[in-house]
Parts: C-alpha cells; sequence; structure tokens
C-alpha cells in the first residue's frame, strides 16, 4: 500500500484565485501545497472595484493585503457612445472607493497572507503535468524554476488549476478552452509626470478600432492601454511612433498622457484580453478557478474579484468534495455559469451603446455577439 499523499490539495498558480482557494482550504482544516510558477510579464491588471475588499475580507486578508502601497480609486470618467466625459464616482458605490493596485505587491503579500495562514507555498515552482494514480490521488512534478533549477514530484487527492488563462491543467486533463473574441492589449507604462500632479480616476475612451484606458500606479506612472482585434489593419499602434500617433488623436486619454511625456515612449507590450472559459470547470480530481475557469474583457474590472469569488467558492467546493459531499463541484460549476451569464449580458449591454462606428469591424463584432459588463470607467454600468 502506497503512503498518504502529503497533501490533500495541490493548488497551481498563486494569483488571486490560487491564494483564495488555497487560504479558503487551509482554513477549514487541508494540507494544501501552492505552487507559483511566476511565469510571463508583469501583469497589467490593476484596478479592483471596491467588493474586491469585501471578498479579502472574507478571505481574513484585507488589512495586510491592502494596508498600504496601493492608490484609491476614487471615481471612473468615460467618453464612450459619445466624445463627451462622464463620471461615476465612489460616493455613489455603498462598498466605498475602488483602488488602483500596485499589482505585484498584492500578489505577494496574497501569497505571504496565505503562507502565514498554514498552506505550504512554493515560490517559481511550475506544476508539470501531473498523472493520475491507480489509487486515485495525483502524482504532481514541480519544478523549481530559481538558478537551483531541478524537480520533485509530490502526492496529492486534489488539484486546483489556477494557472490562469492557460488553464494548463485542466486542458491537460482534457477540458477545451473556448475563446470568445481574439481581444488583446498594447499597453505602455509612462513615466511619472513631469508637473507631478496626479489623476487619480481611471478612464475609458472608445475609438473606431477599439477602446483606451489609463490609470495612474501607485509608483505614479502611468499605464495607457489600447484594446482592440490584432488581425485588424492595425499593425501601426505595435510599435512606439504608430502607438503614440493614435494616442495622440485621442481628445482624453492624450490630456491625461502628455504630462508624462510622449517622445521617449517605449514600444507598447502586447497581451492577450480575449474572453474564454473552459468547456467544463471541474473533472476526475481537479478542479478550474479564476482566469482559468472564465476569462474577461478587462473592459469589466472584473477579473481580480471574479478570481477572488471563483477561488473561494472552488475551495469551499472541493474541501465538500472531499468530506464526500458528490454535489458541490456541480454547484461550484452552476456559481461559474452564473458569472459568466452576468458578464456576458453587461457586455453585451455595454457595447451595444457605442454605436458610432457599428460598420467598422471591432465593434460589430461585438454587436453580433454576446460581450462584456463596464465598471471600468464606462457610464453605462
Ligand atoms: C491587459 C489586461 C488588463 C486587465 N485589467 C484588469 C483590471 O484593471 N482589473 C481587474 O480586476 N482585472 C483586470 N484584468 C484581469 C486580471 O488580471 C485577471 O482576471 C486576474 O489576474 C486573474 O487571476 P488568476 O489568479 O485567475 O490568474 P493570474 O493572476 O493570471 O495568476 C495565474 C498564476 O499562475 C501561475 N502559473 C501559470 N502556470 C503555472 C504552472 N504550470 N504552475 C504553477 N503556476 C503557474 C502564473 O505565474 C500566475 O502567477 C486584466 C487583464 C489584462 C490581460
Amino acid at each position: 500500500m502506497s503512503p498518504a499523499p502529503a497533501y490533500d490539495v495541490v493548488v497551481a498558480g498563486g494569483g488571486p484565485a490560487g491564494c483564495a482557494a488555497a487560504l479558503t482550504l487551509v482554513r477549514a482544516g487541508r494540507r494544501v501545497l501552492l505552487a507559483d510558477a511566476g511565469i510571463g510579464p508583469p501583469k497589467v491588471g490593476e484596478a479592483l472595484v471596491s467588493v474586491g475588499r469585501l471578498l479579502l475580507a472574507d478571505l481574513g486578508v484585507a488589512h495586510p493585503v491592502l494596508d498600504s502601497g496601493h492608490l484609491p480609486c476614487h471615481g471612473n470618467q468615460s467618453a464612450w457612445g459619445s466624445s463627451a466625459l462622464h463620471e461615476v464616482d465612489s460616493l455613489r458605490d455603498p462598498y466605498g472607493h475602488g483602488w488602483h493596485l500596485d499589482r505585484a505587491l498584492f500578489d505577494r503579500r496574497l501569497r505571504a497572507a496565505t503562507r502565514a495562514a498554514g498552506a505550504e507555498v512554493a515560490e517559481l515552482t511550475a506544476v508539470r503535468r501531473p498523472v493520475r494514480q491507480p489509487d486515485g490521488t495525483w502524482q504532481v512534478p514541480l519544478r523549481d524554476r530559481t538558478d537551483r533549477g531541478g524537480a520533485r514530484a509530490v502526492r496529492c487527492r486534489w488539484l486546483i488549476d489556477a494557472t490562469g488563462r492557460g488553464a494548463a491543467l485542466a486542458v491537460h486533463a482534457g477540458a477545451r478552452r473556448r475563446t470568445g473574441d481574439r481581444l488583446t492589449a498594447f499597453h505602455v507604462l509612462l513615466d511619472p509626470a513631469r508637473d507631478g500632479i496626479t489623476d487619480g480616476r481611471s478612464l475609458v475612451e472608445s475609438d473606431r478600432d477599439g477602446w483606451w484606458y489609463t490609470a495612474q500606479l501607485p509608483s505614479r506612472q502611468r499605464l495607457v492601454a489600447y484594446f482592440t482585434d490584432p488581425d485588424l489593419p492595425l499593425a501601426v499602434v505595435r510599435g512606439a511612433e504608430g502607438f503614440r500617433d493614435r494616442l495622440l488623436a485621442t481628445r482624453h486619454v492624450s490630456r491625461r498622457a502628455r504630462p508624462h511625456g510622449l517622445t521617449a515612449l517605449r514600444r507598447p507590450r502586447r497581451a492577450p484580453a480575449h474572453t474564454a472559459h473552459l468547456d467544463r470547470v471541474h473533472g476526475d480530481g481537479w478542479t478550474a478557478a479564476g482566469d482559468a475557469a472564465a476569462a474577461f474583457d478587462p473592459l469589466s474590472s472584473q477579473g481580480i474579484v471574479t478570481a477572488l469569488y471563483t477561488g473561494l467558492s472552488a475551495g469551499e467546493a472541493v474541501d465538500a468534495r472531499l468530506h464526500g459531499d458528490h454535489t458541490a463541484l456541480a454547484a461550484y460549476a452552476e456559481k461559474v455559469a452564473q458569472a459568466r451569464a452576468a458578464y456576458q449580458d453587461g457586455h453585451r449591454a455595454v457595447h451595444a451603446q457605442e454605436t458610432r462606428w457599428a460598420d467598422r469591424p471591432f465593434w460589430a463584432r461585438r454587436h453580433r455577439t454576446p460581450h462584456p459588463h463596464s465598471t471600468k470607467g464606462t457610464h453605462a454600468s
């Protein structure tokens, strides 16, 4: 007889979803290993909507995670459907203001809080292809991504895939990833404003082939992102000059960007931002959460809170399943389906409000197909 597995659950991915799942499980008394590969470029998602604080409080980590190092966001402006600027301020939000996060700090603190709660947290450690054992446990290969390198394997009873948009483990287990569109972000970080003046409100502005987003970061740098479909004849935004020209053609975003100096603009980075989901969010011995389960258009600003919510719910469902409750995972799948349905209703409604370029492919596609809900500053939320 093989020895008992060292862990009840291995969580792959130490973003908001993985940490929320691991925190929930460890608080339920489960032995948890959270492995985060630290893969990929710095994460761009930085707007945390106000309800995020409640979810973090439910997880018992609101204080360490939000205490300092982030900027409050007291309002969102948008020019959407017309060139006039509309504002939604946080005074009308029952949960108070949102945040512009130092995203790396936010994720780091979440992992530190998960470790403090009792989970084993392996940083810079990638989960490879787990192998199901005849006794129903998983053999999970881990690769150390530090200079030390090296590989080891651990055993567990259940796997949670919180690896983000790639959904590496769920896809390996046979689930299919469905994508709704090809939305792509082209983004730059501008140096702090020369006059030192900052505007803490985020801003969204649509144009004929997509939409712009800008926000001040806690570092005082300014994030400027253009969201469009990469198959459109827009190769021009891929280079620094084309990006700057198009940015300068905007009415509102250019005003926020100019004080930061645009002459030495770097070539924009590119990040996938499409809507996607798995055809099933759980299977034999595994469950997916966060972007791995369902990834939303960033216009919604729902990515981080949905990752926290689905991570927490997945943690509860897996704990119940390990207690022998065979209905828990179906109930979890239903929660994910409801979140997706609400998102798609909102997405469709918000895009329907932008009618100025209905004949342009970017907008025609979104008027035809279901899509996102906006709290990222459009007045249509
Ligand atoms: C351009 C852009 C802008 C966005 N803006 C916002 C915003 O303003 N507000 C908002 O709420 N959301 C925003 N989002 C979405 C938000 O960033 C995501 O929804 C959120 O990060 C999802 O959290 P997650 O934990 O599911 O995945 P992630 O945060 O992607 O974390 C996944 C983790 O898994 C790790 N990993 C990957 N593979 C493995 C492996 N094999 N083994 C171990 N670890 C692994 C990665 O290193 C990573 O740390 C934006 C997204 C994009 C693309």
